[in-house]
């Protein structure tokens, strides 16, 4: 068994002709470990995780999950990949009519058929895992950000999946419930020896957590990779705008566009 549980190999993509957003990625996710990948708004982390998911294809390189190449038209490995994993959407993405139980449930009942009895078994130990099985009965309405981030996490966790992949999982919160958050990836990655893969622009709290973490910058390059360690040791003019989050410095603050004076028919 290889020590890569996920691997990108000088990956090249563009929603379309016109724009590449992933520029010649390569990366690797070890087992059982937590990788972050960092980086401003925009700069292709989610669509990274889209790829890995097979929802669409890179346009060079490769994306290898557990060994497999992904293909995105093999619908029947597509099918065995996805469950295979579990995933943390931006802001949890609750169902917002259903119960706390009944959202946890909702995976176990949708892809396995399991008896009502050992899915509330199930559904009570995922919550529990989360500190919140008192909070079974609930609405969603009733709960706080923190809570719902969490029981989010027990959702994503309720097949066993080998990877899980957080998008923005701190995104809202306060630092209290952050922590929190934080505390239990760490804590759940190493209770189930599944694979973690966190997309965030929270530098600090990913190097809390983290093993490893990549750096991207707009136009979807990697400019820098390493333990939280090494990175936060780093003398790259670059790294340490990112880890400091200094608004001046390499990384461009503006997203490309024609000149101000051109945009607003002041060119000669
Ligand atoms: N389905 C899509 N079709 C076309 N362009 C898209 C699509 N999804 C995202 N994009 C564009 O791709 C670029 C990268 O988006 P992506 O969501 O991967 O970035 P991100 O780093 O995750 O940013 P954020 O942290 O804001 O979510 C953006 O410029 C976005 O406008």
């Amino acid at each position: 068994m290889s020590d890569t549980f996920i691997e990108i190999d000088r990956v090249t993509f563009g929603y379309d002709s016109s724009r590449i957003i992933l520029n010649d990625v390569s990366m690797r996710f070890p087992r059982g470990k937590v990788t972050a990948i960092l980086g401003g708004s925009g700069c292709g982390k989610t669509t990274l995780l889209r790829l890995i998911g097979g929802v669409y294809p890179a346009n060079q390189g490769r994306v290898v999950f557990d060994g497999e190449l992904v293909d995105s038209r093999d619908k029947a490995q597509l099918y065995r990949i996805r469950r295979r994993l579990g995933m943390l959407f931006q802001f949890g993405a609750l169902f917002t009519d259903l119960s706390v139980f009944d959202n946890v449930a909702f995976p176990l009942r949708e892809h396995t058929s399991l008896p009502e009895a050992l899915i509330r078994d199930i559904v009570l130990m995922k919550l529990n895992a989360v500190g919140l099985r008192g909070a079974a009965p609930l609405r969603i309405s009733q709960v706080s950000g923190g809570m719902a981030r969490r029981i989010a996490l027990a959702r994503a966790m309720a097949l066993d999946p080998e990877l899980i992949m957080y998008d923005e999982p701190f995104a809202g919160l306060d630092p209290i419930s952050m922590g929190v958050t934080a505390n239990l990836i760490r804590r759940l990655n190493d209770a189930t020896g599944a694979t973690s893969l966190m997309v965030s622009h929270d530098v600090q709290e990913c190097f809390a957590i983290s093993d490893y973490a990549y750096l991207m910058a707009p136009g979807g390059r990697v400019v820098a990779h390493g333990t939280p360690e090494e990175l936060n040791r780093s003398e790259d003019p670059e790294v340490r705008q990112f880890i400091r989050g200094e608004p001046d410095g390499p990384i461009r603050f503006h997203y490309p566009a024609p000149s101000m004076a051109q945009d607003l028919g002041l060119s000669a």
